[in-house]
């Protein structure tokens, strides 16, 4: 299995471009089972969990192409064309591998009015349940059943009526699945706590595109008339506000200097808030983001919380910047109840954190030494990229599968602004 070899203690320096969001593209690339129309996504990220989404898409019967893409661009162009659905079942094997895979029972149920999706089960992070999905959908009219590990849906004479769902609590993944299946529903669908992330107006817009009629976009109240159609469209991915943080936390760790090109300050001002309150200077330039820092990193108290909270996909990386600060920093995770996977392997590069329950305290040490780590979840591995740019010595992070998942090609961009790292892929 591929390793990530890094030898600590380059100042980074220079310009890293973002690419195209992962979690916008994984609730994008089920939009184009709403139609027979072709939809056309820019900015896609060369991503392991884009490539297993578009072998679910060709599943379903919908086909993807890839075009005019060259291997040094960041970024492709896929078109995705369902004409006909050939099949409205997402099975385990897949499913197991991706739970962004769930994103297809809104999709699948709104336009063939009916869906067969595994259950996603937990991961590393959480128990992460989908009751929130279903009892969305059921609001909407939807008749849903559970058996042997699957959930099959179906809409009464094959559309759903509409109706109103109140989230009891902010759900990212139940807010997009609803979305997509009230756009083509006959009545209106009104969702209320809906969360407000950026890949969820990012979402809105793409439908919007293709002629979805939804108001309250950006806001916690989203109302959906549904319509009897709709085309296909071109949108551009949105780019990536977590790959942008775990940047800035790198460049901060490092005592270096870079500019995120493409990042949108007003997409993450929480992250830009995080990183000011621990010393950086950050600043909005032309086309993207600076993000600079002198000495050590002071400390932070941070909370995560849904948009526009602290993101809990920054916890971690904010954690490993954290060790090298000074004085102690205090985490609070809200969102996942076990979402400190990375403390122990934080703790083999003589790290000083302490969890208790829900929080964590950092204690800024002096220096981090390399060791050979490995993490069970994609954002815990950045965390250990982090501490090994500044690191003494040698660390080797395993498992990179996870990194694959949410990173575009991270070791060269990281190379490219001046950090000892490579791949070395295990043949
Ligand atoms: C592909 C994608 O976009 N993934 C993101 C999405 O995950 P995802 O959509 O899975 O996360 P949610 O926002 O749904 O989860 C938030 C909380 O709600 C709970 N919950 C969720 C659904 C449900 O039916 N019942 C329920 O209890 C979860 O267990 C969790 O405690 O948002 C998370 C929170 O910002 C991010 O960490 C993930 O990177
Ligand atoms: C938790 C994450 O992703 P997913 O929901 O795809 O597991 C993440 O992006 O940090």
């Amino acid at each position: 299995m591929d390793q990530i070899v890094i030898r600590g203690g380059q100042r980074l320096k220079g310009r890293i471009p973002i690419s195209g969001a992962k979690n916008a593209a994984l609730t994008l690339l089920p939009c184009a089972l709403l139609t027979d129309e072709p939809l056309t996504l820019r900015n896609l990220p060369r991503l392991a969990d884009v490539d297993g989404f578009g072998h679910l898409l060709n599943q379903l019967g919908c086909s993807t192409t890839i075009e005019g893409s060259r291997p040094e661009d960041f970024g492709r162009v896929m078109t995705a064309r369902a004409t006909t659905l050939t099949s409205t079942v997402a099975p385990y094997d897949i499913v197991r591998k991706m739970r962004a895979s769930i994103l297809v029972l809104g999709p699948l149920l709104a336009r063939a009015g009916e869906a067969t999706v595994s259950l996603p089960g937990g991961c590393a992070i959480g128990n992460r349940p989908i009751d929130l999905h279903l009892k969305a959908l059921e609001a909407f009219g939807a008749e849903i059943e559970l058996a042997s590990g699957y959930v099959k849906a179906s809409a009464p004479g094959g559309r759903l009526a509409g109706g109103k769902f109140t989230f009891p609590v902010v759900s990212v993944g139940a807010t997009e699945n609803a979305v997509m299946a009230a756009v083509l529903a006959k009545g209106t669908c009104v969702l209320e706590n809906a969360a407000r992330e950026p890949e969820i107006v990012d979402l809105c817009n793409c439908l919007v595109a293709m002629g979805a009629q939804i108001d309250g976009i950006g806001t916690e109240t989203l109302t959906i008339e549904g319509v009897d159609r709709l085309h296909g469209a071109t949108y551009r991915v949105m780019a990536d506000r977590i790959e942008a943080g775990s940047y800035a936390c790198a460049a901060v760790i490092t005592r270096g200097d870079v500019e995120l090109v493409g990042a949108k300050a007003s997409e993450m001002e929480a992250t830009l808030a995080a990183l000011r309150e621990a010393g950086a200077t950050v600043e909005e330039v032309k086309g993207g983001i600076r993000v600079a820092m002198s000495g050590r990193a002071g400390p932070v108290t941070l909370s995560t919380a849904p948009y526009p909270g602290f993101a809990t996909d920054m916890q971690a990386q904010f954690m490993a910047m954290a060790t090298l600060g000074t004085g102690a920093s205090l985490f609070t995770e809200t969102i996942f109840e076990n979402r400190y996977m990375h403390v122990p392997e934080l703790a083999r590069m003589g790290c000083d954190i302490q969890v208790k329950g829900r929080t964590a305290i950092v204690r800024g040490v002096d220096h981090l030494i390399g060791a050979p780590v490995m993490a069970t979840d994609l954002r815990a591995s950045m965390s250990l990229i982090i501490a090994g740019l500044a690191a003494e010595g040698e660390t080797q992070v395993n498992r990179v599968y996870h990194l694959d998942r949410g990173y575009e090609r991270l070791e060269e961009k990281l190379q490219a602004v001046g950090a000892d790292i490579e791949r070395i892929s295990a043949g």
